[in-house]
């Protein structure tokens, strides 16, 4: 018995070196760039074929003989020159930088080598003779050829297809098998396969889903539990913006996803947004804050994407009609953080700090702390923050700590985080928020998972807050709510850019949060706030 050890290897960008550039070698190159691996040949002469894919740009090519030195961090080569003095040197070689070896005329000292190779589709059948017969190999694999011809590929397509659903229809394990044993082992395979290539696919699914409807109706699969997972095969596809923290953020809400849906497919759009493209004025001089939401949201209603991953603090009030905010996620860091270029906190700025923001709330929360310091406007997302910050001389600039925090650039040293007190933050600052179609039970089903109950109850007082006092991004308006033992408690702010005067009032109870924030604006209003908003 042979001692080999058979493994599908994934050489994909891997690199290899093929020293030799006959046939042989050409065997071999073809092999791997089907794999997607990065070949390098080395070889004084290379066949005609080789040539054409060096001219195509899909290898390297050394024009010279193999010497030492050629493996160095290489995982994999191959030599196919026939000359015993080359393999042995390069054999020695090998040995030193852990590469392991190919040797076309040398079985023996071979680390792996290659079997003959049938492929359909996905489907790999490969045969090795232990380098006892490699042309028995080559012939065992052209029999194989006249069973398994290419409905292989579509059947086995479609099986993959079946299974990722049955993992999120079916949960019980022992179910799920039965329906592969009864699709794969009682004869609908075999029958797909004599139907004409464009039906396999159409009569596989329907068998798969009529064992699916009779294992829920006898089986143990009639649970809520299941009614919550998806319906039927498909693509989720997710719409954010294109900075870093947002997709940063849109990937954090894919892979929450895929971890409880299992092997649901998850893709990520890019849209542009208005907010995106006008980065030279501030937002207020733009017309609001919907411009990050926009564009995004009308892909939802196109139907080129399910799923928007938006900053709350982006959303203006309500969803508009068809949408819905299904699901608020656990909120990161809700404050504000002046960024320094030398860790200052407010208080040890020099006199006249020169401050970097363009929004209007933290420009007069700034203003209150220090009323010497002068506002500059500073847009755009905060790798180009940071760096205007520096290039401006700016003796800080303020962001938000949940932004740093994600994109991992939040350091206690040089980052100053005031307390929700101080410096109260934006409504909904530190939290995302996943919108869909109002209609699309299926996409509900599937994000659902990700509403976090506090964050929810804590965002919702906020913006009962907001839209109470009908605020924008050209009123400075803050609040802040928290859940201490089921109590929320809600703070809510509105201040003057001028003279960084601040109202704030405060209310807690333990019923709905849009009630509540909209009792303290109500509060803030009788205090006088109306006079302090500066309404457009
Ligand atoms: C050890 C191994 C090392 C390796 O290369 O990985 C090796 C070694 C050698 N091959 C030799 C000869 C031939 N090799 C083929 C064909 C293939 N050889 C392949 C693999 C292997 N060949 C590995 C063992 C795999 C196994 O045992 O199953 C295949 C399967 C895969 C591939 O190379 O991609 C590919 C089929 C591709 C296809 O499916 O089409 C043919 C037939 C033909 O070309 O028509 C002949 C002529 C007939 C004959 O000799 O059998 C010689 C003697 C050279 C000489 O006489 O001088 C040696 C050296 C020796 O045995 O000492
Ligand atoms: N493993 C397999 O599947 C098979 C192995 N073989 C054996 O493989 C070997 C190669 O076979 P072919 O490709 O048909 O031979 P070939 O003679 O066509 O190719 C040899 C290649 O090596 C190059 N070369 C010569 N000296 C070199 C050096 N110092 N450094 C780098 N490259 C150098 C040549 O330019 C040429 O491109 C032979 O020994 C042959 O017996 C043959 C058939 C199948």
């Amino acid at each position: 018995m042979s001692g080999y050890f058979p493994m599908m290897m994934q050489l994909n960008k891997k690199k290899c070196v093929v020293i030799g550039g006959g046939i042989v070698a050409e065997r071999k190159v073809t092999a791997l760039l089907e794999s997607k691996a990065e070949v390098t040949v080395i070889s004084p002469e290379i066949t005609e074929k080789i040539q054409k894919s060096y001219e195509k740009g899909s290898l390297k090519w050394e024009k010279r003989g193999y010497r030492s030195g050629d493996f160095d961090k290489i995982p994999f080569a191959f030599i196919a020159v026939g000359d015993e003095n080359v393999n042995k040197r390069c054999r020695q070689e090998a040995n030193k930088t852990n590469t392991l070896l190919n040797i076309a005329d040398q079985p023996d000292q071979c680390d792996f080598m290659l079997p003959a190779v049938l492929r359909q589709g996905d489907l790999l059948l490969t045969v090795c003779t232990s380098g006892k017969s490699p042309m028995l190999a080559k012939k065992i694999k052209q029999d194989l050829m006249q069973t398994y011809g290419k409905s292989y590929s579509i059947v086995l397509d479609t099986l993959g297809e079946i299974r990722q659903d049955a993992f999120l229809q079916i949960a019980n394990q022992k179910n799920r098998q039965e329906i592969f044993r009864q699709l794969i082992y009682d004869g609908m395979v075999e029958k797909a396969l004599t139907l004409p290539v464009q039906e396999v696919e159409t009569f596989l699914m329907q068998e798969y889903k009529e064992l699916v409807l009779s294992t829920k109706e006898h089986g143990s699969e009639k649970g809520s539990e299941i009614e919550k997972r998806r319906k039927a095969v498909k693509k989720l596809i997710i719409g954010s913006r294109g900075s870093r923290l947002a997709l940063i953020q849109a990937k954090w809400v894919q892979e929450k996803l895929q971890e409880a849906h299992h092997g649901l497919k998850i893709d990520i759009k890019i849209i542009k947004t208005k907010g995106d493209i006008i980065l030279d004025r501030t937002l207020d001089k733009v017309g609001g804050k919907g411009l990050f939401v926009k564009e995004i949201q009308n892909a939802l209603f196109d139907g080129s994407i399910d799923l928007a991953v938006h900053s709350m603090k982006d959303v203006p009030g309500e969803s508009p009609e068809g949408l819905k905010m299904v699901a608020i996620p656990e909120r990161e860091d809700a404050r504000d953080v002046l960024v320094t270029a030398d860790g200052k906190s407010w208080k040890e700025l020099r006199d006249k700090p020169v401050i970097g923001t363009s929004s209007m709330r933290r420009q007069a929360q700034m203003k209150a702390l220090r009323p010497d310091s002068q506002i500059v406007p500073i847009r755009g997302n905060i790798e180009t923050r940071m760096q205007k910050m520096k290039d401006q001389h700016m003796d800080g600039i303020l962001l938000a700590a949940a932004g740093l925090i994600r994109s991992g650039y939040f350091n206690e040293k040089y980052h100053f985080a005031f307390s929700e007190e101080a410096f109260i933050p934006a409504v909904g600052q530190g939290a995302l928020g996943c919108e869909i179609r109002e209609d699309d039970v299926e996409t509900t089903g599937i994000v659902k998972v990700l509403d976090d109950m506090e964050s929810r109850r804590r965002v919702e007082a906020e913006r009962g807050f907001l839209n109470h006092l009908e605020g924008d991004c050209h009123v400075p308006v803050g609040a802040f709510a928290w859940i201490e033992e089921k109590k929320l408690t809600i703070l809510g702010m509105v201040a003057c850019v001028e003279t960084g005067k601040r109202l704030t009032a405060v209310a807690s109870g333990e019923g709905s949060g849009e009630a509540l924030g909209v009792k303290v604006a109500e509060e803030l209003l009788e205090k006088g706030a109306a006079s302090l908003l500066k309404r457009k």
